[in-house]
């Protein structure tokens, strides 16, 4: 079983409802920490109610308690005050196999915290050295490295190159593996940068072309939990979370949910 330690997503394509999704599709039971309810849906964020650190921690101490949690990730934790909360279980050695993405602002371009690049120095010095892996979009990255990250794959090679830049940052930052994910690059793929003390590894992929993009990083990091639930080595489970995040958008892509950027199909898998 995995824990998700997240926000709530109104509309159900992102936050802890896909996480649950993509849990579900693995067979691994998904237990919840709620870090803030949003008011969302397919055009935006509409608004963002955090919860008390006290309150997170309370439901934390609830599930490590009684539930034998094998992997957790975090997604949208809003508020440095929450990152301590975490970083403390992590300290503790009662957070195992933890993935971190490192939300600071949804699909839509809304943000999820209130001062993200407090936020991203509090993930970055307290949550990485405790992660076994990091999942952080380019946007996420250009905060967390202070880098340029490209926009486009007019030149792969460059744009790869920034890529793992981002990754081995971050792995000199504490994470074992780094994630750097190419969703946001104008392109015919969506390339993925794998990082770790000992490889650089390109995931490609075709884009899939489609609006139905909402919730895509939460879904992939909670299937990478999934995998390291199920005892996968950390490479494999990305690789699964992968093929598993292209056949959800692909299985939606006509979809008509909402009138923005609609949902994915988290049952394509099993
Ligand atoms: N149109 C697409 N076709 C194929 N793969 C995609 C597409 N969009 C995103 N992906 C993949 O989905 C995963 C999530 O990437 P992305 O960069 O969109 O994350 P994100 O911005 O954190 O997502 P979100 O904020 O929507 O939850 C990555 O593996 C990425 O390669
Ligand atoms: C609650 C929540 N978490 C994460 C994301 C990132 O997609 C979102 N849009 N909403």
């Amino acid at each position: 079983m995995a824990l998700t330690i997240a926000g709530s997503d109104s509309g159900g394509g992102a936050g802890l409802q896909a996480d649950l999704a993509a849990f579900g599709a693995f067979g691994v039971h998904g237990t919840t920490v709620v870090t803030a309810v949003t008011a969302q849906h397919t055009r935006g964020v509409e608004g963002v109610w955090p919860l008390p650190p006290e309150a997170v921690a309370a439901q934390l101490d609830a599930v490590l308690g009684d539930l034998p949690v094998r992997a957790a990730k975090t997604g949208m934790l809003g508020d440095p005050a929450v990152v301590a909360v975490v970083a403390e279980r992590c300290a503790a050695g009662v957070l195992p196999r933890l993935v971190v993405d490192p939300v600071l602002v949804a699909t839509s371009g809304d943000a999820l915290a209130e001062d993200p690049s407090t936020l991203a120095k509090a993930i970055r010095d307290q949550l990485l050295p405790h992660a076994a892996v990091v999942t952080p979009n380019l946007p996420e990255a250009a905060v967390l490295c202070d880098l340029p990250v490209p926009e486009t794959l007019d030149r792969p090679a460059d744009a790869i190159e920034a890529m793992a830049e981002a990754g081995r940052q971050l792995v000199a930052a504490g994470a074992t593996m780094a994630v750097v994910k190419g969703g946001h690059l104008h392109g015919p793929s969506a390339p993925d940068v794998v990082v770790s003390d000992t490889q650089v590894l390109v995931l490609d992929g075709p884009r899939v072309p489609t609006r139905n993009d909402h919730g895509t990083g939460c879904t992939l990091s909670a299937a990478i939990a999934a995998g390291l639930a199920q005892g996968m080595p950390a490479l494999a489970a990305v690789q699964r979370a992968k093929a598993y995040v292209a056949a959800a958008l692909e299985s939606a892509k006509d979809w008509r949910l909402g009138t923005g950027r609609g949902p994915v199909d988290h049952r394509v898998w099993g």
